[in-house]
């Protein structure tokens, strides 16, 4: 279990000023991180994991500055689902999940039957049993998405950082990996994403952070901060707003329609839905 935070943290985005972020994401919350193409997502992420010097501030694990940790020490306890990948070198489906594993294996120790297990079980929880040789150069978008995602299920760090989780997924696997990242929180796990998709943010996610591109950021638990006024104001764009399932939806809205309609039940929290 490991708590991030992120100090005074500003994000250093090439000829912008942005605004110092001041955040706590707890074991057992599941963020999502919503704002505009360019807002500063991807960078937040990747200043987070440690892989982009913050222009001012720092990020804490469990209270320690990332920097004072070691890039092994760091890998084990905090992950990274990049938004796009390059295939480095040609690898299967079950060796490229299995470099989950290599934050745990010294220089030339080989995996275990452990690693082995954390492997199919990773490929089972996203649907890639009967993948494991196929090259991973031959898979689909969404069939890569979730090696992605097994590889940092094999991983199992405390600390989980997903950018754009759901890129290329159907619905069954976007509602399928949504449900795991959850059940993750539910295990202890500290999870956050960029989405795009504020729907998924709505319906699985605990907390929300909206990012604007000067850095200006409101965060919260989302039935506080996933409001129509902020939403149209972050994307600058007119929405109606609905109730479906128990969790609130948000459209675009239509020239000529209605301001909005069923409003969501804000008396209602997300846990509810
Ligand atoms: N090397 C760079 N040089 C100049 N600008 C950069 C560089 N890297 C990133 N940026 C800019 O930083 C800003 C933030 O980029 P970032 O990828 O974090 O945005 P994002 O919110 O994740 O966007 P998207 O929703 O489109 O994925 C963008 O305006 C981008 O053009």
């Amino acid at each position: 279990m490991s708590r991030l935070a992120a100090r005074g943290l500003a994000l250093a985005i090439p000829g912008r000023a942005t605004r110092p972020l001041e955040l706590e994401i707890t074991p057992g919350q599941v963020w999502g991180v919503l704002g505009p193409n360019g807002a500063g997502k991807t960078t937040l992420l990747h200043t987070l994991a440690g892989l982009h010097a913050p222009r001012a501030g720092g990020v804490f694990l469990d209270g320690e500055p990332l920097g004072a940790l070691g890039r092994r020490e760091v890998a084990r306890r905090l992950g990274l689902v990049f938004q796009e990948r390059m295939d480095g070198f040609p690898a299967t489906v079950s060796e490229a999940v299995m470099m989950g594993r290599h934050p745990y294996l010294s220089l030339f120790q080989r995996e275990n039957a452990e690693d082995g297990e954390r492997v199919e079980a990773a490929l089972s929880a996203f649907d890639l049993a009967g993948f494991e040789q196929r090259l991973v150069s031959s898979l689909s978008g969404g069939e890569r998405q979730r090696v992605a995602l097994a590889t940092l299920h094999a991983q199992d760090p405390a600390v989980w950082l997903l950018d754009e989780p759901t890129n290329h997924l159907d619905l069954h696997h976007q509602s399928a990996a949504m449900a795991l990242l959850s059940e993750q929180a539910r295990r202890g796990r500290t999870v956050m994403m960029c989405l795009h998709d504020v729907n998924l943010a709505a319906r699985w996610c605990s907390h929300a952070l909206l990012l604007h591109p000067g850095g200006e950021a409101e965060a919260g638990p989302v039935d506080e901060v996933l409001e129509l006024a902020s939403l149209e104001r972050l994307y600058r764009q007119p929405l109606s707003a609905a109730e479906i399932d128990g969790a609130p939806v948000f459209m675009p809205r239509r020239a000529g329609a209605p301001d909005t309609c069923d409003p969501p039940d804000p008396s209602r929290s997300s846990h509810e839905r």
